[in-house]
């Protein structure tokens, strides 16, 4: 075997000062650990029934959300967010409350995730942490109690996939097209326990927010993990959001992997993925003319800066079309704020949308816009299958911001194109960009 290290490898090596096998059962220490109001009560039960677990192992390294049903809808939901306050306070456990925002933007935003790092939080879409080369993956909330009281946690090494992107993506391209046109090929189970490392030249016009997007989706393919290498574009994110110096860490060349495969950029059209099923992946032009009731445009998938400046850029100046909801939350506080900053929320607000911010609500259907019996959405989430957003006979077509803003203008699936100004470049690498409206 060489001695070129993939950066799954490194990572692993990084906890455990080797490099294990492929499939070797190992014990690594956890950086952070999270879990969020509807995962925590079950967390909550194993360490109050375990004696062994029934203390925190260190503070500074838990972190609680209260996100999903946030602000609580029901009382049910106010008395586990009761819950979390009491134990965050008798453990001294950061507790991020009601508005903070979405578990996974806000390990960003606060700048708790960093690459090297293990993080495993009682959430499927952890691996949105992947994004800052951090190896961050979800756990049930059994594991989440026993990283909780420990400190570790038992892994299998998975196998290694490398995702070359090649080329340059043209400018009318999100995060979300890339992810959703993998998905499209390697279908939903396709890299079921498997590491995928996003590489390649394409990487240079990724930006943060995109990468996000795709480490966040890759728990839709199967994957343990979705990572990126912190590299110029990572390192320069880190000093002008957290005033840091982050390491370089990236694969070796030569490194070996179990699997390689190759997605030309330049060859990519918006697309969506249509009901039931997250890897039913079409171009929009394959399904456009269809009418929708409800846009969503949020959730930790798409929630953050550059997805609303992409909607900005289609909303501005038009209203949405009458007879259709089009609902804005951004993922975070902080993305609010930023947004309101700059006059994006102005354009959100004056264009007809409902606005609201920090909370997983209409994602996952628990409240601020289910859907009704036949109704259908174009929605920038992660998840379209039956049921997800509402009524089980409603339909979720998963698209980027900029495809979802289309569709709230016309009140019908619309390619961005025919919305979007020739020269727009929807993916900003540079983390200091604002937009002027
Ligand atoms: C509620 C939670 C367990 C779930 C997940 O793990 O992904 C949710 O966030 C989702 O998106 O379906
Ligand atoms: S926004 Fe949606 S996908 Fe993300 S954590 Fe919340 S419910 Fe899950």
């Amino acid at each position: 075997m060489s001695a070129a290290r993939t950066l799954t490898e490194k990572l692993f090596e990084g906890k455990l000062g080797r490099v294990p096998e492929r499939g070797e059962i190992v014990v690594v220490p956890i950086d952070l650990v999270y879990a969020h109001d509807g995962t925590f009560t079950l967390a909550l039960d194993v360490m109050k029934e375990t004696p062994l677990l029934s203390r925190v192992f260190d503070p500074k390294r838990v972190a609680l959300f209260i996100d999903h049903a946030a602000p609580a809808p029901t009382v049910a939901a106010a008395l586990v967010h009761r819950a979390m306050r009491r134990f965050a306070k008798e453990h001294g456990v950061r507790l991020f409350d009601v508005g903070t925002g979405i578990s996974h933007q806000v390990v960003a935003d606060e700048g708790l995730v960093k690459p090297g790092m293990f993080v495993v939080g009682a959430d499927s879409h952890t691996v949105t942490g992947g994004a800052f080369t951090a190896f961050a993956t979800g756990v049930g909330s059994t594991d989440a109690a026993i990283a909780m009281a420990t400190g570790k946690l038992w892994m299998r090494v998975p196998e290694q996939v490398r995702l070359k992107l090649s080329g340059e993506a043209p400018g009318y391209i999100m995060g979300k097209d890339i992810v959703l046109t993998i998905i499209g090929m390697v279908r939903s189970d396709g890299m079921i326990y498997k590491a995928v490392e996003f590489q390649g030249e394409g990487l240079k016009t990724i930006s943060m927010d995109s990468r996000m997007t795709i480490s966040n989706m890759a728990v839709e393919m199967g994957a343990k993990v979705g990572l990126f290498p912190s590299d110029a574009v990572a390192r320069e994110w880190y000093r002008v959001n957290h005033g840091t110096e982050v390491p370089l860490l990236e694969p070796d060349a030569g490194a070996e992997y179990d699997e390689e495969l190759e997605l030309e950029l330049p060859r990519l059209e918006p697309v969506v993925a249509a009901p039931p099923n997250v890897d039913n992946v079409k171009p929009v032009r394959e399904v456009e003319g269809l009418e929708v009731d409800q846009v969503f445009i949020g959730s930790c998938t798409n929630g953050r800066y550059e997805d609303y400046v992409a909607a900005a850029r289609i909303l501005k100046g038009r209203r949405v079309k009458d007879g259709v909801r089009c609902i804005a939350v951004p993922a975070s506080r902080k993305v609010y704020e930023r947004l309101l900053r700059n006059g994006i929320i102005d354009i959100l607000v004056e264009a007809g949308c409902f606005v609201a911010f920090g909370t997983c609500g209409p994602c996952i259907g628990a409240h601020l816009g289910l859907l009704g019996e036949g109704e259908v959405a174009v929605s920038t989430t992660n998840r379209n299958f039956t049921g997800r957003m509402g009524h089980k006979e409603s339909k979720v077509y998963l698209a980027s911001p900029a495809t979802a803003a289309a569709a709230a203008v016309t009140g019908r699936i619309t390619d961005p194109r025919e919305l979007l100004p020739a020269d727009a470049r929807l993916m900003v690498v540079d983390p200091s960009y604002s937009f002027k409206p």
